[in-house]
């Protein structure tokens, strides 16, 4: 039997969220293609192309976090946003490209990958909750991205081994530098609440939106898995 890993600490607003969309949130880190990670059943082919569409999903994941640099209203804010781009870039950008080369694909290439639709549903979903709405909007829309990636890791960490198929991409995100991001993140999502609805933010009228904001991306995380299984039928 395995025993379940002890929920992540990423902050107040990440537990009262993910108990708010319970249903999606399980779909999101059970889904099949979690568990053919997990076990290494997942093909290699379905793999790939998912890495593929995830390298040009962290391009416009990373724009996104830039525009939280530009709609940041302290220091701090922009700090965060500008090192959560900084490892999107300079960190977790290597596993794909380190993937993706021997394949015998270059960066270019892979940068310039045609979208799936899920991708780009995903990806300027984020993107608009940033230019149409505030700062709020725009972390809840990014924060699934790196709390359920953060989880993943935690659950798949013990399945790990030298030699698994997807030995680096569990490294990764079970990692302390992931982890870490996903602590910094659970901060500063924390710190905009506080900050722009109070102490008691499931009272302020606007937790049913700002819940929605954050269950849709959870969706959308899940089409993304999905894109990845069709890519072997
Ligand atoms: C679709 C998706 N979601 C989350 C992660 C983790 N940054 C990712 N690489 N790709």
């Amino acid at each position: 039997m395995t025993t379940l890993p002890e929920l992540p600490n990423y902050g107040r607003t990440f537990s009262l969220m993910r108990e708010g969309c319970i249903d999606e949130w399980q779909a999101y880190v059970g889904h099949p293609f979690v568990q053919g990670l997990r076990d290494g059943s997942l093909p290699q082919p379905a793999f790939l192309h998912y890495m593929i569409q995830d390298y040009v999903y962290l391009v416009h994941y990373a724009r996104a976090w830039a525009l939280g640099v530009v709609k940041a209203e302290s220091p701090e804010e922009m700090r965060l946003c500008a090192a959560t781009v900084d490892s999107l870039i300079n960190h977790e950008f290597s596993l794909h490209i380190e993937t993706c080369a021997a394949q015998g694909i270059d960066e270019q290439t892979v940068f310039n990958a045609k979208e799936d639709l899920e991708t780009i549903a995903y990806t300027r979903y984020v993107l608009d909750s940033g230019l149409q709405g505030d700062f709020l909007d725009l972390i809840l829309a990014l924060a699934p991205c790196a709390f359920g990636y953060g989880e993943i890791g935690l659950l798949l960490k013990d399945a790990n081994y030298v030699g698994h198929p997807y030995e680096k991409w569990i490294a990764t995100y079970s990692g302390d530098k992931f982890q870490d991001v996903c602590v910094k993140v659970g901060h500063l999502v924390d710190l905009a609440i506080e900050r722009r609805v109070g102490n008691e933010p499931t009272s302020s009228p606007r937790w049913s939106a700002m819940q929605a904001r954050f269950t849709k991306a959870v969706e959308l995380e899940s089409a993304f898995w999905g894109m990845g299984l069709k890519a072997v039928k």
